[in-house]
């Protein structure tokens, strides 16, 4: 906090790199310098912004985002916390009026904030306008104690992030001012009457703001994990290539860099992706500010598919390095079973991923069919009813090889799309007939999120000026990337008929050719990404590759090698020895 200030970072920028990288195994503070701030600066009226930055950025009030109860996380339009307006007092009466409806799961809830943005259902004038948000002191700003009308907890172990206190909380009919429901989209007027946000879904900002957020955390993560696996592989030595050769580093292992090269050609999709959305971001917080929500849904989806792709690839990257890492890979002082827990969560949260896909797909559903009647659609999902044919580009070159994904996407949207029509006919019920067709919808949404992310791969490599050499060697890893993922998806390129059985095995003889050529530049690519072993936190991934001393050193840090002979022998071994058991 004492740096952030020195470099004059503004809280809500601080979450991704400052803050975030101090702790490890989670950080009380982090959803205070992300949601709650975003939530202010985004969803809080001018005045009320004043009211509450200036304290918030120095700390005196701090924040969480309590959105999700103990019965619903995913289903947002139905929490069941209410804020009923009381036009005597010109307050919200906050209440959780069953088990299901306490806040569960927001970090720092349970010990570090002494404020929450609360979503809540609004009732005024006897009528329901759905969840909308609000700021809500939970505890005395001086005392830290708990106000009266509120009751707070911590839930207790994780799987992971474990220094966070995620926390409960219940409102036992709790009253606030009426100025506390954050009004810069929506208004409850002192006599109670509602004013309707432009557009409905902006209370659901600081959520999309997050997504994007987590798609530019997710490619860090992966990047400290490929550091310490590539690091460590050119270390280690182990088993002989040729007999009677020495042994030679495991990067040698034409599976050991298949292990790690698809991966670390992932950071840099993940990163560019993450750029291109937080461009988008941008611009459209521009158009909000001026009255124009247009591009809205767009941003909704592209986030949505991001942060799902990112949030599974950088899952299965880390786990992938830490297995690669054979046995030292399970140490905790490897840094890798951290990085894995604390990059889970980023699959359920900020939206569980199959269900963001799902709304990948409605969309893609629902563009396809006004492609089809000839109405507008927006830029991204054109293709889905643009000509199918492909262009002249040469065989198998990258850009042939982004048709053929776009072509197998759009192929896989128009059979989807089929298959829900001949549901519907069957079922005469749209939900029955789409939960029918659920798993395909997935798969829509999974095909066309890895073009948006080849896409940019390989629009972004190709855009670079700087240096020759450094464009040559991110061609070669995009060229990788596209070659892996379609070998991945196989089925959907032989059933558009984009690719052939002899074009992916042609394919896949140049995939090996690439690993064998990249191999050189594994320790370049990953130094590149300049972590510094601080930072890293790991015997295995530090610069100076003294694996094996800084393994034993770290060994000596276990509380067991404090005594030669550990208390458990007197108080439990011992008996059991001498017993005759
Ligand atoms: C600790 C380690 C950290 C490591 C990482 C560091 C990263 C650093 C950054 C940050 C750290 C912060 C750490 C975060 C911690 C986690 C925080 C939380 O988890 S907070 C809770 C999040 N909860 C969800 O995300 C609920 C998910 N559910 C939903 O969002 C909705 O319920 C949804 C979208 C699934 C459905 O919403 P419906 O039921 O209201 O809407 P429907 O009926 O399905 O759709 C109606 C229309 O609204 C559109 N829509 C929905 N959401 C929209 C949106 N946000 N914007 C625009 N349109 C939207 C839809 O596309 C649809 O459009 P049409 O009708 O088809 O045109
Ligand atoms: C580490 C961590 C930190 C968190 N921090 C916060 C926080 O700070 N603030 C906060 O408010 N919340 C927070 N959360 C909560 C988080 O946002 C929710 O857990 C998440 O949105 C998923 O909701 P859920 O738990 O209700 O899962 P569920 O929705 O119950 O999901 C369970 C299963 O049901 C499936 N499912 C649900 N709906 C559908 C559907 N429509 N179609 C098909 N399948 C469906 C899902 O795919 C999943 O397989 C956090 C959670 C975690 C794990």
């Amino acid at each position: 906090m004492r740096k952030l200030a020195e470099h004059n970072i503004p809280l809500r920028e601080a979450s991704i790199t400052q803050v975030h990288s101090v702790l490890r195994d989670g950080n009380p503070l982090i959803v205070h310098t992300s949601m709650f701030a975003n939530a202010l600066a985004s969803l809080a009226n001018p005045k009320q912004q004043q009211q509450w930055v200036p304290l918030a950025e120095k700390n005196r009030i701090i924040g969480t985002y309590a959105q999700t109860e103990i019965g619903h996380g995913t289903f947002v339009r139905g929490l069941e916390t209410t804020a009923i307006f009381d036009p005597e007092t010109k307050e919200f009466v906050l209440h959780s009026p069953t088990i299901t409806s306490t806040k569960w799961w927001p970090g720092g809830l349970g010990k570090t904030a002494n404020a929450a943005i609360v979503m809540a259902q609004l009732y005024t004038q006897g009528k329901c306008y759905g969840p909308h948000p609000f700021f809500v002191q939970l505890r005395d700003f001086d005392t830290h104690h708990s106000l009266p009308g509120v009751i707070l907890g911590e839930i207790g172990p994780r799987l992971g992030i474990n220094s966070q206190d995620n926390g409960y909380l219940r409102f036992d009919h709790y009253r606030i001012p009426r100025t506390n429901m954050l009004m810069r989209h929506s208004q409850v007027l002192e006599d109670g009457s509602y004013v309707k946000p432009i557009h409905n879904k902006l209370s659901y900002g600081t959520m999309v703001w997050t997504r994007v957020a987590i798609v530019h955390s997710c490619s860090k993560k992966l990047a400290c994990a490929v550091t310490i696996a590539t690091r460590y592989s050119a270390v280690r030595h182990q088993s002989e290539l040729v007999p009677g050769k020495p042994e030679p580093q495991i990067l040698e292992y034409q599976t050991q860099q298949y292990k790690l090269l698809p991966h670390i050609a992932s950071v840099f999709a993940i990163l560019f992706s993450a750029s291109s959305v937080l461009r988008m971001q941008r611009n459209v917080a521009a158009s909000i500010s001026k009255g124009n929500v247009e591009l809205l849904p767009e941003l909704h989806i592209l986030s949505c598919a991001m942060k799902a792709l990112s949030s599974q690839d950088s899952t299965q990257g880390i786990e992938t390095c830490r297995l690669a890492c054979g046995g030292h890979g399970y140490i905790a002082s490897s840094g890798l079973p951290s990085l894995y827990t604390s990059t889970t969560c980023t699959i359920t949260y900020e939206g569980e991923n199959t269900v963001l896909l799902l709304q990948v797909a409605r969309y893609l559903i629902k563009s396809y069919r006004a492609g089809l009647e000839g109405l507008p659609v927006l830029p991204s999902v054109m293709y889905l009813t643009a000509p199918s044919a492909m262009h002249q580009s040469p065989p198998l070159s990258n850009q042939a090889l982004i048709e053929a994904f776009r072509i197998s996407s759009a192929n896989l949207v128009k059979e989807t799309e089929s298959r829900l029509c001949r549901q519907f006919n069957l079922e005469q019920n749209f939900h029955y007939a789409w939960n029918r067709c659920s798993v395909a919808l997935v798969h829509c949404a999974e095909l066309h999120s890895r073009y948006y992310m080849c896409e940019k791969f390989l629009s972004t490599v190709e855009s670079i000026r700087a240096s020759d050499r450094v464009r040559s060697v991110l061609q070669d890893l995009c060229r990788l990337y596209l070659i892996h993922h379609i070998t991945l998806n196989q089925g959907h390129f032989l059933r558009s008929g984009t690719l052939s059985g002899v074009d992916l095995s042609t394919l896949e003889e140049e995939m090996y050719e690439l690993l064998a050529k990249l191999r050189p530049q594994a320790v370049p690519l990953v130094d590149a990404f300049d972590f510094r072993d601080e930072l890293l936190g790991s015997t295995l991934g530090a610069w100076d590759g003294r694996v094996y001393e800084r393994l034993y050193e770290e060994a000596q840090k276990s509380p067991l090698n404090k005594t030669d002979v550990s208390k458990a022998y007197h108080k439990y071994l011992q008996p059991l020895m001498k017993s005759n058991l």
